[in-house]
């Protein structure tokens, strides 16, 4: 039998414009790349459906431009979708597409249910509060009011991302940037999400401290069965991560399927050249 999705995406859409007669009709639509050549509307994402199902990795890879993160922002939210639907397997929301939900519902879907990890650790940690202050921030914003409790939780997870707890009132604007995305993937797991988000978490770091980062986040989906989605222009990330894989190009999804399917008898010339630069 099998499962229901944990999130379920339908023909999302994402343009930055208000387009135009021709780009607005599907019919006389002439894009060049992602953009109409005529009112420069950027059509970012196009008409991208998929589910993501309890306890598995989906890669979303692609190069610069193709649209993973505006894909990222609409469904964490940080962005308003132009059209199409998203459902979560949550009690309260079930059948209720999450694009129409207001604001309150949104937030309430963040605090509870997602997990985000941004590429730039600025964006997720306030790097003037101290590590746990930061991880109880997220506890807070998710009901929890207990100090004890929040303590103890905060304690457990800096452990579990290999932080030492005598490093926990550190600020995190003290650390290397390793050590500022495991407290940020810290924090985010701290509301005990069923999804969990990450955006490009590892470029930007020394090769050693990349791998460091996807074996912790490899560890955890391990531990705690959560469903990850995980951004990367980089396919050796991919690689290592994910379960199934869809590759994007030009804000659509030209191939998906299992990744080692992918790797191994990629379809698309893109997806191609994208394999063979692994060798
Ligand atoms: N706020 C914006 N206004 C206008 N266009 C935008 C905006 N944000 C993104 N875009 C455009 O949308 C397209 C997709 O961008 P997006 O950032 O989602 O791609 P990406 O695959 O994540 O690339 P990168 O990793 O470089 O961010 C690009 O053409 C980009 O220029």
């Amino acid at each position: 039998m099998f499962e229901n999705p944990t999130l379920s995406i339908q023909n999302l859409n994402k343009q930055f414009g208000p387009g135009c007669d021709l780009c607005m009709n599907p019919e006389t639509r002439v894009l060049n790349q992602n953009y109409c050549p005529e009112c420069g509307t950027v059509y970012a994402c196009q008409d991208i459906s998929f589910d993501l199902f309890p306890g598995e990795i989906l890669g979303v890879v692609g190069e610069s431009g193709s649209g993973k993160s505006s894909l990222m922002k609409c469904m964490y939210f940080d962005s308003d979708v132009t059209s199409g639907e998203m459902y979560v397997d949550h009690k309260d929301f079930q059948g209720q597409n999450l694009v129409d939900l207001s604001a309150q519902q949104k937030r309430y879907i963040r605090n509870h249910h997602y997990g985000m990890v941004y590429q730039n650790p600025a964006n997720g940690l306030k790097m003037d509060f101290s590590s746990i202050g930061n991880i109880a921030e997220k506890q807070i914003a998710a009901g929890n009011r207990n100090v004890n409790q929040m303590e103890s939780t905060g304690k457990r997870l800096l452990e579990t991302v290999h932080i030492p707890t005598f490093r926990m009132k550190e600020e995190p604007k003290f650390f290397s940037g390793g050590m500022q995305q495991r407290v940020q993937i810290a924090k985010a797991l701290s509301n005990n999400p069923p999804v969990l988000f990450l955006d490009e978490v590892t470029t930007g770091l020394d090769l050693s401290v990349q791998a460091d980062v996807l074996d912790l986040i490899k560890n955890i989906q391990l531990e705690f069965g959560i469903s990850m989605v995980v951004v990367s222009h980089d396919l050796a990330v991919i690689r290592m991560l994910a379960d199934r894989t869809i590759v994007m190009l030009n804000g659509k999804i030209i191939e998906q399927g299992l990744t080692d399917q992918i790797l191994e008898d990629p379809f698309h010339a893109y997806t191609q050249q994208l394999v063979y630069s692994l060798l």
